[in-house]
């Protein structure tokens, strides 16, 4: 009979855990943002009100985004006018919504996902699915690995109502599953539409207003695994480390409330400053080792959040013009798909890496930060180590 710490040892995986491929999805739905405005309050029967729509047209120039897809369409909007009032209850129709849509449009992604890697998909042992809403039981998990045809083996983990953070926050929790089970393969998906944030203009709410400007639909996936089969897996980066921490007294920061009317969105005006006075002890921490002191030495796949609070992470840091290039474009052509987001700066990173003829996933460099924030104020900080591109 083995001991338990014989038993223990060959669970372990050998070697670092690796992000092997990387798929993204969007709703077919594009809208522009210079005629979103005349969209939004048409559908929201608020063509009256000429004052705050001028207001609504410069928060969405003010957020820079240049477009975004969402599931929403005037068509549904008409089948569902509660969506377009400011406060009526109308929990259950958004829920009628999300919870056959999340899976569907996650199921896109992570096809993308699992063709790149290309291995069968009975060989994924687990299944990291994450959604602010569609809660449910059974869950967006069962649904989504029911849609891709997973074993039913599979190990499930359901995250609700987590936000922004959670992009990071899975590779986290992924890295520790892949290297602790070895042979794990784990698909790790995020799935994020606004039906239940989406509502019709109040002159006195402006977090709301900041929300329907800023906010975009969008599903991500990537396969994460330890011990890649030589010459068959083709690994982007190793996942070196990852880790947490919470901000002081900052509950305030950036939050919700699930409601009758779905979800809310508060956030405070200090926030970009606030994640530019925190960021440096979390990078500080997360590269201790590898011993990098100088942000501008990495390559940065940073969750955009807003226009600010990039233009505050690059003054506080001393980032050189560029560094955020990418969070920047990706936040531009599709504004915040929340947790997804980090995963479409990944796969812009890597693709021009390879586009520019760089030696490596990571711009050339060998260190790279995959950096989140959200609700806590957590931040989340994971430290990504590049490979060469061939
Ligand atoms: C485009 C905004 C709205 C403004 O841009 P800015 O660069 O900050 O502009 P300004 O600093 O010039 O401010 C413009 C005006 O807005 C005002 N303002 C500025 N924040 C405020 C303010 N919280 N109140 C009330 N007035 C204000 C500010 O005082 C100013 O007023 P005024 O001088 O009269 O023009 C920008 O702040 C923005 O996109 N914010 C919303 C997105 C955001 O913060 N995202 C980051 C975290 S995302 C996250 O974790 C998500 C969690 C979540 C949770 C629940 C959900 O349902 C969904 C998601």
């Amino acid at each position: 009979m083995g001991s338990l710490q014989a038993m223990r040892r060959a669970k372990r995986a050998q070697s670092p855990a690796t992000i092997m491929a990387v798929g993204t999805a969007n709703p077919p739905n594009l809208y522009e943002q210079t005629s979103y405005p005349d969209f939004y309050f048409r559908v929201t029967n608020s063509d009256d009100k000429h004052e705050l729509k001028n207001k609504f047209r410069v928060i969405c120039e003010k957020t820079r985004v240049k477009r975004r897809y969402l599931h929403l369409t005037e068509e549904i909007l008409k089948q569902r006018p509660k969506l377009c009032s400011y406060m009526e209850p109308s929990f259950d129709d958004r829920q009628d919504i999300v919870v056959d849509e999340i899976p569907k449009l996650a199921k896109e992604a992570a096809q993308k996902a699992i063709k790149e890697w290309g291995r069968p998909k009975s060989e994924i042992t687990h299944l990291v699915f994450c959604s602010i809403s569609g809660i449910d039981m059974p869950g967006a998990d069962l649904r989504l690995a029911k849609l891709l045809g997973l074993p039913l083996s599979v190990n499930r983990l359901m995250l609700y109502s987590q936000a922004c953070t959670m992009g990071a926050r899975m590779l986290r929790i992924a890295k520790d599953l892949a290297e602790n089970n070895r042979g794990a393969r784990v698909l790790v998906v995020s799935c994020e539409i606004t039906v239940l944030s989406f509502r019709g203009p109040d002159a006195g709410d402006f977090e709301a207003l900041a929300c329907q400007a800023g906010f975009g639909d969008g599903a991500a996936a990537v396969v994460v695994g330890a011990d890649p089969l030589p010459g068959v897996e083709r690994p982007i980066y190793e996942i070196a480390a990852a880790m947490q921490e919470t901000v002081p007294e900052s509950e305030r920061a950036v939050g919700g409330h699930l409601r009758e009317i779905g979800w809310t969105f508060h956030f405070f005006n200090q926030l970009p400053k606030l994640i530019a006075e925190n960021i440096e002890s979390s990078l500080a921490r997360a590269f201790k080792p590898p011993s990098v002191t100088e942000w501008n030495d990495v390559f940065w796949v940073a969750h955009p959040g807003n226009w600010g609070i990039m233009d505050a992470i690059e003054t506080k840091l001393g980032l050189k013009q560029g560094k955020l290039a990418t969070a920047r474009h990706v936040f531009g052509e599709y504004g915040s798909m929340q947790s997804a987001t980090v995963y479409f700066v990944m796969d812009e990173v890597r693709k021009r890496s390879a586009a520019e003829g760089r030696a490596t996933t990571g711009e050339g460099l060998e260190w790279g930060v995959l950096f989140g924030f959200g609700p806590g104020l957590t931040i989340e900080t994971v430290v990504l180590r590049s490979l060469p591109i061939p």
